[in-house]
């Protein structure tokens, strides 16, 4: 398999201010020296505890945000220091679908508007017709209704909301997407048929997931291999199916642990 996505000593600094105008700002890594690669059409895993950096990690590499050092490869071109405009192409290759969809949807327009729209600005549609009839498609693969095209954001439930969101990327053609924990605030049925969804779309697609997530279960279940960080580091990298089993990192044995010691035959996932 090729590599799709790679990070090389990825970081980034922030400066907090205590709020005294005398007093130092306040320098931290949230994320710090990261060398991570995913290859094409796999799906890895990002664990760790709360404020290790996941997310931001995350929208390093979708180029949300700059780095304050290292790089970011996508598709084998350097993409740390583009411009907006020569990013363009790499946002559209490129989606993230966040826990709340319904943050990224315009309450005001139907969905079928939002999807097409972006269809036609990046090229993927040369005219209205053509792009309206891709999206009854794309909304029947993501197992949602042709009807629902004319309809408002606040008339889906959460998990068709996340099923718009992946119909959004579809639509566009993306070829990776960063999943940030995107079945966390659903029920465990519902999250299971996002999570096979994305697993089919994968297969149907070959396409490639950084999915971001707290459920170990989950994680286990859904990914080829899980990196956890810690401080902002990247401390162990190891095949998903043997999270549980071969982990030795002081922190990815905590998170294990504190799953396990709840109830080890309950809280695996399949
Ligand atoms: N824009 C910002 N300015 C300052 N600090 C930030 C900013 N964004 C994130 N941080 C800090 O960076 C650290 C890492 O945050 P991040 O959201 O990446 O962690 P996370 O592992 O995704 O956490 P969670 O699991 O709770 O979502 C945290 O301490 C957070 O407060």
């Amino acid at each position: 398999m090729t590599l799709l996505v790679e990070t090389k000593n990825l970081s980034k600094t922030y400066s907090i201010t205590s709020g005294f105008l005398w007093k130092k700002p306040h320098r931290f890594k949230a994320v710090d020296g990261v060398d991570l690669a995913i290859r094409s059409g796999e799906i890895v895993g990002l664990i760790g505890e709360s404020g290790s950096g996941k997310s931001t990690l995350g929208r390093l590499i979708a180029r949300l945000i700059q780095p304050s050092e290292g790089s970011v490869y996508f598709d084998g071109k350097d993409i740390t220091n583009l411009s907006h405009k020569e990013l363009i192409p790499y946002y559209r290759r490129m989606q993230v679908i966040f826990q709340d969809s319904a943050s990224s949807l315009n309450p005001r327009k139907t969905i079928g508007e939002q999807i097409v729209t972006p269809m036609l600005r990046m090229g993927i549609a040369n005219h209205r017709s053509e792009a309206e009839f891709s999206v009854y498609l794309i909304l029947e693969k993501v197992g949602l209704k042709k009807e629902h095209f004319t309809r408002y954001p606040h008339e889906f439930s959460g998990g068709q909301r996340q099923r718009i969101g992946i119909a959004r990327a579809l639509a566009v053609q993306a070829e990776f997407l960063i999943l940030d924990e995107p079945t966390s605030a659903l029920d465990v049925s519902i999250q299971a048929q996002i999570l096979n969804l994305l697993l089919d779309l994968r297969e149907e697609l070959n396409l490639t997931y950084l999915f971001i997530g707290h459920n170990l279960a989950v994680i286990e279940f859904f990914c080829d291999r899980v990196a956890v960080m810690d401080k902002g580091r990247v401390v162990e990298m190891l095949p998903a199916d043997e999270l549980y089993e071969r982990a030795v990192h002081p922190s990815t044995r905590k998170l294990v642990d504190s799953v396990l010691s709840l109830d080890p035959g309950v809280q695996r996932y399949s």
